[in-house]
């Protein structure tokens, strides 16, 4: 069987350089391309790429992944920044390349997708979900594209089961206390040497609280989640949001 042919886009960076080592210690993989910023995108299309997988910063996604469309380059896709602007303007470029595929996940780990999903299931049945992330202080954005979504999932389960607004009787002395307001949801982030990528969904109800707590603790976590999107996104075009599209949960 021959190899599916990848690129690595955000080669040189945190996750970008496991990438590279990931996809080439996979027997069905070939790494083709390995770019980082001011490479050429043109080497790309000339590597005769099948997948790309972009990891590079919510600035130059959009680019990038415009180029991957148009040369029907199908891509994985775990950088942040991702606004209803910017899937519209995606789903644009893919409405005129319909072969092509693209995943979006916001984290690749099988434990945060499942934290999402667990955050999801439980969000109606409390009065009260809060969301604090914790990342490296390198890391580019806040908060993270995966509390984003997980807050997103949350206001969503909660608007279709008939939850009643969050309680919330405080008046801030300070901007920026209660955090961000994701949809209705509080959103936190921490910045702290030490740490990776991190989060927790506070869940509070009469007398009683539950801690959805998931840890990334090395790079190596996103791994597995990359190299399934890399094999199943060459059979789905069009936009996929999120790995839990390519993973049996029921
Ligand atoms: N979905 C997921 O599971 C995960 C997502 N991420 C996300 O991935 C992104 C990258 O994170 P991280 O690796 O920590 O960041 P880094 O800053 O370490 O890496 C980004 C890399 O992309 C390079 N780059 C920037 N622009 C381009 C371009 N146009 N073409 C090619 N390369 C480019 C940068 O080069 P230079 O340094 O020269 O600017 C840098 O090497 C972030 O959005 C982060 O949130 C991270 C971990 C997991
Ligand atoms: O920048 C990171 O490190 C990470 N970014 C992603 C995010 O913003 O959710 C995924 C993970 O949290 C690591």
């Amino acid at each position: 069987m021959s190899k599916l042919r990848v690129a690595v886009l955000g080669a040189g960076g945190r996750i970008g350089s496991e990438a590279v080592r990931a996809v080439e210690a996979a027997e069905d993989m070939e790494l083709v391309a390995a770019l980082g910023r001011g490479d050429k995108l043109e080497t790309l299309a000339e590597s005769g790429a099948q997948v790309a997988v972009e990891l590079t910063t919510p600035a130059s996604v959009m680019g990038n992944l415009d180029f991957c469309v148009r040369h029907g380059i199908h891509a994985v896709v775990g950088t942040t920044g991702w606004t209803d602007e910017r899937l519209a303007q995606l789903g644009t470029s893919l409405a005129a390349s319909p072969e092509t595929g693209v995943l979006i996940a916001p984290n690749f780990s099988i434990g945060a997708v499942l934290t999402m999903k667990f955050a999801e299931a439980a969000a109606p049945y409390f009065e009260s979900v809060e969301v604090i992330e914790l990342h490296h202080p390198n890391k580019v954005d806040a908060p993270s594209g995966t509390a984003t979504r997980t807050a997103q999932l949350i206001a969503a389960a909660r608007e279709r089961s008939g939850s009643a607004p969050q309680p919330d009787a405080t008046v801030t002395a300070l901007d920026g206390a209660r955090g961000a307001d994701v949809d209705g949801v509080p959103v936190h982030a921490v910045r702290l040497r030490g740490l990776l990528a991190h989060q927790e969904v506070l869940l509070g109800g009469e007398g009683e609280t539950l801690t959805l707590r998931h840890d990334s603790l090395h790079h190596s976590s996103f791994m597995p989640g990359i190299l399934l999107g890399v094999r199943r996104v060459v059979g789905a075009p069009g936009l996929t949001f999120g790995l839990e599209h390519f993973l049996d949960l029921k």
